[in-house]
């Protein structure tokens, strides 16, 4: 099955358009896991990130759309969050989560071959079911990505209209009478055209954030066979009313991404005196279930 209609059968399934956002950072864990971190080497927090987001999504599984891990937090334990990594994306897959790995990869065609080979579909050495990839080298950096979505049915979230407040010096540009994000957006649709499956969604996904409510109803209108990965919800200040014209009439068409305000939920103050460092899986089951709730439309 294509990933475009997996996602649309997860949203199902679950009930949920929920994303949640797997960026372990050392400092913000629950003292209960830092305090195991023995040795401050580069292995034993890798140890504790895999522990950590492992542990969240025996919580969500089946109670949320899909995950994405963020490779940054990763990344940064060098080697050992590689793995770490790894074990997180290959963890959700065996429980049914479908992963997005945010990534933000992208080059040259023949690079970005190498990316789109590396990360997609459950063959691939990362085995994710989609990634996150940056449009900035053009339409010829984007199609290598395509091709192996075809190949392995596996997604893309292209970066069209971000959530930072600084997206804009660029993305707003207007160029050729639109704006880039348009005109990023047109490219989506027109690499998707051809690939529509029974969902009435293609594998190239656009990332748009939370944060910039009229430009996510401008871009489901202008991408309408399009997923939407929706970042900015909670901690970035995105709300319920600002994602709701992300979605089709059929509660399909986007999901919503948050991560610190769930696998963090244990230090935010509405559930810090309930729950705390000890009981922070129940506070991350506790903002799960709230971000469904609110985004129940
Ligand atoms: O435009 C974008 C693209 C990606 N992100 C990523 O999403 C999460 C958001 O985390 P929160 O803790 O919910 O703020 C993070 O991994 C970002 O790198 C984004 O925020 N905006």
């Amino acid at each position: 099955m294509s990933f475009a209609d997996r996602l649309a059968e997860a949203v199902q399934t679950s009930g949920s358009v929920t994303c949640v956002g797997l960026d372990p950072r050392k400092s913000q864990l629950p003292a209960t896991l830092r305090d195991s971190v023995s040795t401050d080497s580069p292995d034993a927090w890798a140890a504790a990130y895999t522990q950590f987001c492992t542990e969240i999504i025996d919580v969500v599984a089946g109670r949320v759309a899909c995950v994405k891990p963020q490779a940054a937090f990763f990344e940064q334990l060098g080697p050992a969050g590689m793995v770490s990594l790894g074990q997180v994306i290959s963890y959700a897959r065996k429980v049914g989560l479908l992963v997005i790995t945010d990534g933000k990869r992208n080059d040259i065609g023949s690079t970005a071959t190498a990316y789109a080979d590396a990360y997609l579909g459950t063959d691939s050495p990362w085995g994710s079911d989609s990634l996150t990839v940056s449009p900035y080298l053009g339409r010829d950096s984007l199609e290598p990505f395509v091709e192996v979505c075809d190949a392995r049915d596996a997604g893309i979230f292209v970066l069209v209209k971000t959530s930072n407040p600084g997206g804009g010096l660029l993305q707003d540009r207007v160029c050729d009478g639109k704006t880039i994000y348009a005109s990023v957006a047109e490219l989506v649709s027109e690499l998707n055209s051809t690939r529509i499956g029974k969902s009435g969604y293609g594998p190239v996904g656009a990332v748009v954030g939370a944060t910039y409510p009229e430009q996510l109803a401008e871009l489901r209108s202008a991408m309408p066979g399009a997923w939407i990965l929706i970042p900015g919800f909670g901690a970035q200040g995105g709300s319920a009313d600002d994602v709701k014209a992300g979605f089709d009439g059929s509660g399909l068409g986007a999901v919503v991404n948050s991560s610190r305000h769930i696998i963090f939920a244990h230090s935010r103050p509405e559930y810090k005196d309930k729950f705390g460092d000890v009981k922070w899986l129940d506070a991350v089951s506790a903002a799960t279930d709230e971000m469904n709730a609110q985004l129940r439309f």
